[in-house]
Order: C-alpha cells, then structure tokens, then sequence
C-alpha cells in the first residue's frame, strides 16, 4: 500500500478532500499519514480507520518517509518545502493544490476527465508532481469538454461571477458578516410594507459605505456589491485569474506550442462556492446547436447541458442550485447575433470540488491503480 501524507487536511480545500475520500472509500486503499503545521501530536482527522499522531509538515526526514504527499496547505508551504524535499532526495509523487508550481516544466496540471492522455505521458515519462489547476479553469473545462474535445474552439473569452470561497474561508465568513450588517439597518424600515423603497436602499447604500463596514477581508463590500478584480494586478491591465485562463487551459489540453487564445475578466461576487461564468466562443466552423449540445452532453459524466429556457435555466443553472455538487452544468447556448460561428454559453460549478479537492483525489486514485 502507498504511504501517503496530507498536508493542510483541516483547510476548506483538504476538509472538502477528506470528505470526498471518505465516500469514495480511498482510504481503504492507501496508509495515510497525517501532518500539521501548527499541531504536531495531536489527532488526525475521523477516517473509518486507525492514523498514527499528527507529525510535523516540516520534518523533511518524515515526509521523504512517504510514497505521496498531497499538499492543501497554501503556496507559501509549497515554496518553503517541496524544495527543501527534492534537494534532500525525495522521488515521491507530489500533489498540490497551490498554484506555485503549475506553470513550472516538470509539473503536469491535473484533470483527469479532460487531460488522462496528458498525465499517463507525463507518468511514463517519469513525472511525479502534479498540481491542480486554477478553479475557474478547471469548471470551464469540464463544462466546455466536448468543443475542446473535438476541437472546436477558435477562441473564447470568459467573463466570470467568481464565489466568495475563491478567496478562502475568512472571506466567506466576511460576506456573511456583510449581508447580516445590510440586513440590520434596513430590517425595521423592511419589517412595514407600507415604507418607501429608497428609503430602504439609502440605509443599505449608507451601510456599504460606512468605515464600520465589515471589510478586513476584501478590503471592499461584496454583498449588495461586486469586485471586478481577482488576484494579483500584472501592471498590463490584466489580472493574474485573467492571465491564467490561456496559459493553464493550453497547458492542461498540452497544446502550449499551438496556444488557443482565451481572455476575459474576473469578477468576485457574493456567490458562497459556486464560480459562475459566461463565455462567446468563436467555432472554427459553423456547427449546429443541436450537434454542439450532443458533444457537450457526451464529453463526460460531469458536463450536464441545460436547455436554453427560461424556467430550467433559472432552476437548475445556478450557484444555489449546483453547491456541493459534482455536475458542472452548462447552459444559455446559443447562436450569437454576430454570426453562426458565434456561441454563447453559460457554465457553473462547485469550485472546491472540481475546482480544488476532486482533480487531487483522482490523481492518487491513477498513482493507487497503476
Ligand atoms: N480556497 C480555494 O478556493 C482554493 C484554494 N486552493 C489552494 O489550496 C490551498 C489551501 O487553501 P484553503 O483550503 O482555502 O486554506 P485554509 O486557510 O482553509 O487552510 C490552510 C491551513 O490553515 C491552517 N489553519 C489555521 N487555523 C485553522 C482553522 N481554524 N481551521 C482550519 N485550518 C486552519 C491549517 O493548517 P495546520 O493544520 O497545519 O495548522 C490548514 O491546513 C491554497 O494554496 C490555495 O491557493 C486551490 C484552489 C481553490
Ligand atoms: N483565485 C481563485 C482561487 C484560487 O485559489 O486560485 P489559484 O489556485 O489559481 O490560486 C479565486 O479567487 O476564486
């Protein structure tokens, strides 16, 4: 059996991957090792089956102990150890959900349902890190699969309604904090039918702009406002979210050397973990919808076309609708009045799921049944 070592297990993203071994019975297969920065000795998370002390993520002599690691733990941990681990010798498979080495040569960004032609080059190959890719990113990918797969795309540009857990835990619980201090001041106001709705909208606007304003973690409001900024500023007027979308879909499709073109703009809004995103597409050819909905559809199990209607798309292609869900739902295609080569499309999708936590389970899944 594999040794395999977790690290930042207690985080939002290693709590959502724990859970999902937990249903799918992966620790049945592996002998899992437990780390923590901050509570060496302690216990481990409740798996089903007995797990040795917490021991120290620092350790380097420890962590070359195992087969695996799976790092949860943030970018700084992978900048301070992974090198200090290979430098020492380590020849381990290293899976990460940090973005510090994705662009890095020796590392393959994971995707199984999109990419497994990518990963088994990369294991026969000798490769052994391997880094899940920018949430955005990936739920565009499993949604938009089919036209990638049949190679379709002549470009695309994403403009994205990004969910507060994208920022991580605290920020989550800032946009709560948020929405309960805009509730509070217009509740009386809401509590009479009779009073008049700007008034209602002066004490929320007032609120939002007020120095007590609960804005530590976004330094800004996002409930009953938005954030048209994600991410680093690369002083060229792009974000880095924005910079990663062309970068890392070539590198997770291992199409680098003939780069399909794909910008647009990142913006956070007061969704909890559900990313959203509204994509034109340009086809390299004029295919129908009803043979674009058929490719979407079979690409893979996850992709889940949503008939462009009202109704359902209001039901069933939502943030509320999809959170804590596997399916990445893609919806709102149709033929844009610039020509029939013009598709619009509109995807969701959990993004500590197939946005973090599932990529990383599947990759020690392949390296458990190779
Ligand atoms: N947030 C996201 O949406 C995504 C995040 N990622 C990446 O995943 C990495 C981890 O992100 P995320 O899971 O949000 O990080 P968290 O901040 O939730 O957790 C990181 C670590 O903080 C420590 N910690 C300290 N106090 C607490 C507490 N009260 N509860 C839980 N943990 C605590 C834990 O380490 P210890 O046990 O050692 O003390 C934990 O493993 C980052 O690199 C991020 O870039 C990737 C994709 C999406
Ligand atoms: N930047 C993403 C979350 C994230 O962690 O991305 P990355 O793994 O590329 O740093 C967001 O804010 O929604």
């Amino acid at each position: 059996m594999l040794r395999v070592g977790f690290i930042g297990w207690r985080g939002m993203v290693g709590s959502v991957l724990i859970q999902r071994m937990r249903e799918e019975q992966d620790f049945d297969l592996i002998e899992p090792v437990f780390f923590t920065t901050s509570q060496a000795g302690g216990s481990g998370p409740a798996i089903g089956k007995e797990i040795p002390a917490l021991k120290d993520a620092k350790n380097i002599a420890e962590l070359k102990a195992m087969d695996v690691i799976i790092s949860c733990q943030g970018g700084d941990y992978t900048t301070e150890i992974f090198p200090q681990l290979r430098g020492a010798g380590w020849k381990g498979h290293w899976i990460d959900a940090a973005s510090t080495l994705r662009m890095e040569n020796d590392a393959t960004i994971i995707l199984d349902p999109v990419n497994l032609n990518v990963i088994q080059g990369a294991l026969a190959n000798g490769g052994n890190n391997w880094i899940g890719g920018n949430c955005t990113v990936s739920l565009m990918l499993m949604a938009l699969h089919g036209l990638f797969k049949a190679d379709l795309v002549e470009w695309a540009t994403s403009m994205t309604y990004q969910a507060a857990s994208g920022a991580g835990a605290q920020n989550m619980r800032e946009l709560l904090k948020q929405m309960g201090e805009a509730h509070r001041v217009a509740s009386d106001l809401l509590s009479d039918p009779a009073s008049a709705i700007l008034d209602i909208d002066r004490e929320v606007a007032g609120i939002l702009r007020d120095e007590k304003f609960p804005t530590a973690h976004f330094g800004v409001p996002l409930a009953g406002s938005l954030i048209p900024w994600i991410d680093k500023d690369l002083g060229n007027g792009q974000s880095k979210e924005e910079w990663k979308g062309q970068v890392e879909t070539n590198k997770i499709l291992g199409r680098q050397s003939q780069p399909i073109p794909i910008d647009g703009l990142c913006v956070r809004i007061g969704a909890m973990r559900c990313h959203s995103q509204a994509l034109t597409i340009k086809l390299k050819r004029d295919v129908p919808l009803d043979d674009i909905n058929g490719l979407l559809a079979e690409a893979n199990p996850w992709a889940k076309v949503i008939p462009n209607e009202r109704e359902i798309s209001m039901q069933q292609l939502t943030p509320a609708a999809v959170t804590g869900k596997l399916h990445t739902p893609v919806g709102r295609l149709r033929k844009l009045s610039m020509g029939s080569e013009y598709l619009s499309a509109f995807t969701v999708g959990d993004q500590l799921l197939w946005g973090a936590a599932e990529p990383l389970r599947r990759m020690l899944r392949i390296l458990v049944e190779q």
